[in-house]
Formats: C-alpha cells, structure tokens, sequence
C-alpha cells in the first residue's frame, strides 16, 4: 500500500490540505503503508522554495514523517516518454486554435444553445494543415482525447462516483511553451510510483474521472487506484479556505501558539462520526477509520480547537511543556497556569504577572478596600497559605465575600478578571510585586 500527499507549493499549507496530509498519513500508518511527499511543482510561475520549505516545516510540526520525497520539476523524464507514447497512439493531439477563437467558439455553441464543450475541430487535421501551421511560426499545445461515456468508481467516502466525460471539453494536458500540466503529471505519477490509494479533497471529483481515462489509455489495462475523496473544510463562516489569503493557515496556527497534535486531533474527526478529543498520534492512527467520514462539506470551528488545545496544554507534562516556557520557569509556575491558558501564547502574560510587570487597571471604587487590603497584607515569607490567611483577615474587617471580595484582588494582582488559583498566583509573586500592584490600583 502506498500513498501520497500531493501538495502545490504555492502557497503555505491550511488546516484544509492538512486535513488530506493527516488522512493520508494516518490511513498509511494505519495499514502498514508507505506515505510519499510529492510536490506538484510543475506550475513553474507560482511554485516557490519559500512554500517548499513551509510545506517541509508544517508537516515536520505536525508530526507527519514522510517516507519519500519527490518532485515534478525533477521528473520530466518519465513524463516525456509517456507522451511520446500518448502522441503516438493520437490520445495527446495538437492544437492551434487561439484563445480567442476559442471564445468565439464557445459563445457561438451558447447562442445556438449547446454546452460550451470544445468542437475537437483539431482532430480532423492533415499533417499538411499541421506542416502549415507550424511553417508559421504556429506551436501547439496538446489535448487529451476523453473515451466516450462515463467513468465510475467506488469511493471509499463518497460512495458510487461517476464522471460523464462526454460532458467535458478535451483537457490540454501540455500548454505550448512545454509545460505540462498537473493532470497529467499526476496520474503518471501514481502509475509509475505504484501508488495504490489516492486520498485527496472532493474538488478533484472531476480530475478523477479524466485521470481515470488517461492512466487507461497509458496503460491499456484498467487504473489500479482506490480513490478517497474528503469533503472540503470551510472557514468558521463557510468561507472557502485559500492557500492565496493565508486563511486558517498552519504557519499562523503555530505563531499563536496551538499545539500541534491538538491540530492532527481535532482534523482528524472533524466531519466524521467520532468525537474529536485530544490524543496522541498513535491513537489517532490506531482509530483512524476512513468509511467514518461524512460525505458533506465541515466547518472548521476554532472554538473546538482552542478547547483541544486548551486540554491539551493541561495534559503537557513540564519537560513537554518547557519549549514554550521562559528558560526560568519553574514546575511549580508551569502547574500553576497550565490550567489557564487556551493558546501558549498566553504563557507570557501569566510569567509577567508571576515573576515580571503589569499594569494594575485603575479601581477607583475599590480604593478604600484595596487599602485594606494592602495594609494587612501578611509579612514574608509566603505559602500557598498566605492567601487564606490574608483574605480571612479581610472578611472580618470590610465584611465583604465571595465576588465582591476576591474579584478587585484578582484584578488588582492579575490584570485579569479570570485566570489560575489566587493562592498559588500569590505565592509565586512575592510580597514586593504585590505591594506594587495594590499601590498602582488605589492611586490610578
Ligand atoms: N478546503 C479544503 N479542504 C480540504 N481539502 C482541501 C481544501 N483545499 C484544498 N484541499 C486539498 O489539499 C490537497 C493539496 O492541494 P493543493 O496544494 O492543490 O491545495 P489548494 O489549497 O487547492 O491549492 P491551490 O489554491 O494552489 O490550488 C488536495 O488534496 C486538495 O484537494
């Protein structure tokens, strides 16, 4: 069994193609099976090294180890003879008709109320008319000649696919400066690779169906592929995800501090049967069952995501946990707020609020009881007992409790009206900081 992950690099990936990235891997691993790295790179225009490398570093963050790596670009070999092999057989024919003709074309078929579907006018032309042509200066670019009918296949999510070829214009497989275009260069590739299973997202739907036809025609023989086509993911709003506008992109997730496996959690379930939680990659492999993904497009919901990090970053041990931590932290600091955060980006203010500075918000109808407050703080040294020592005291003098008391106290220590427990926030302050604080409360 051997699959692949076939991304474009022109662009940074999105939660979207990691979804394909994750359904690959997991359904390899799951199965004993190989993972291949192909970069589709033979848009030479867009493709860039930058988006390479972020491919690389993505997946490497996920987790997602891949067994192989290849690329187009290096490949055109391989695709040549097949072409040679194509052009022979006249599957691939040349075409020299402008885009304008072709508009004119197209909008003469509308007007006379037929489908806009190319006329395959240069299949009827003499090596004379050819000769002509390119004595011109003319080059070609080639089409694909589809088989009459439909192309039907079992789609281990989408269930009975067929794709009516009649219903589609020859596609241009190779443009006239050379290049050769993806949907070619992709079903050579799973051919020649051996790739068994191709998983990849429901906008190929159609490109299956011609690639079916293609890889038929290279090899006589009917395509040895299983297909699994994913639902599209879409935005929070039902937007659609771009590699273009950065949407949803990984690179981001990782800047605002998600961790990865709460990302390869969450995808992996998203749109299926099972329940997304937090687990480990092995889980995520162990449980992988593709036939529980949903045929409808999902939404990406970052509230769920942030709710997996969150539990998550509760579950990091300390060892884990210091790649995201100033290098003083101690364990005591990281059990301390790692029940508090949503996003490790979070970490900082809570190391300011512990070992560094805040600014106090101003509570100028707590004046009175912050001064209390300040003027019976306990002497040094403090425990996790300070707290309770402290706030006992406060009750019998200003006869206040529960919100009314702690909540200008926490706002005053923390900046903050939610956050981890006051009494092992107090203990790690110090009295200093907190005598700061109080005073910046009163006098602002
Ligand atoms: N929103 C999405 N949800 C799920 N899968 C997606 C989504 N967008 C793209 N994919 C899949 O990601 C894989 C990688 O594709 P590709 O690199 O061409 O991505 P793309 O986002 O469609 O890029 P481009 O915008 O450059 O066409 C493909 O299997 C594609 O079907």
């Amino acid at each position: 069994m051997k699959l692949r992950f076939a991304p474009s690099p022109t662009g940074y990936l999105h939660v979207g193609n990691a979804r394909q990235a994750v359904a690959n891997y997991l359904f390899a691993r799951r199965h004993g099976g190989r993972f291949i790295l192909r970069l589709d790179d033979t848009d030479t225009s867009r493709s860039r090294p930058e988006y390479v490398d972020g491919i690389h570093r993505d997946l490497a963050w996920l987790g997602l180890n891949w067994d192989e790596e290849v690329r187009q670009s290096e490949r055109r070999d391989i695709y040549d003879a097949v072409i040679e092999k194509l052009k022979a057989s006249g599957r691939l024919y040349p075409c020299f008709e402008s885009e304008h003709e072709l508009n004119a074309k197209r909008e003469m078929r509308i007007r006379a109320g037929k489908p806009p579907l190319y006329d395959r006018a240069m299949l009827k032309l003499t090596a004379d008319q050819r000769a002509r042509a390119e004595a011109n200066g003319k080059v070609p670019y080639w089409r694909f000649k589809l088989t009459d009918g439909s192309k039907k296949w079992n789609d281990l999510v989408m269930d009975e696919c067929s794709v009516k070829l009649t219903a589609i214009s020859d596609p241009v497989l190779i443009r006239a400066d050379g290049t050769i275009l993806y949907t070619l260069a992709s079903v050579i590739d799973d051919l020649e690779m051996g790739i068994t299973h191709i998983m990849r997202g429901e906008d190929h739907i159609t490109n299956t169906g011609v690639q079916i036809d293609i890889a038929e025609a290279i090899t006589g023989k009917p395509a040895p592929f299983t297909f699994a086509h994913l639902p599209l993911l879409l935005d929070t709003d039902g937007g659609k995800l771009s590699k273009r506008f950065d949407s949803l992109g990984l690179k981001s997730l990782r800047a605002d501090g998600i961790e990865p496996m709460s990302i390869v959690s969450y995808i992996a379930r998203v749109g299926t049967s099972d329940d997304p939680d937090v687990i480990t990659m092995q889980e995520a492999i162990d449980s992988y069952d593709i036939s529980h993904v949903s045929k409808s497009a999902a939404r990406f919901d970052m509230r769920q995501l942030l709710a997996l990090n969150r539990k998550a970053l509760h579950n990091l041990p300390f060892e884990k946990a210091k790649a995201h931590l100033p290098a003083e932290a101690t364990e005591e600091f990281w059990n301390a707020v790692r029940g508090n955060v949503d996003i490790s980006a979070e970490i900082p203010h809570w190391w300011d609020v512990t070992q560094g500075t805040i600014i106090s918000p101003p509570q100028p109808d707590d004046r009175d009881f912050l001064q209390t407050a300040l003027d019976t703080l306990p002497d040094s040294p403090w425990s996790e007992d300070t707290w309770k020592e402290w706030t006992n005291i406060l009750k019998e003098r200003t006869d206040r409790k529960g919100k009314t008391l702690f909540m200008p106290l926490r706002l005053a220590l923390t900046a903050e009206e939610k956050g981890p427990d006051l009494p092992t926030l107090l203990a790690l302050m110090g009295r200093e900081r907190v005598v700061s604080r109080l005073k910046d409360a009163i006098r602002a």
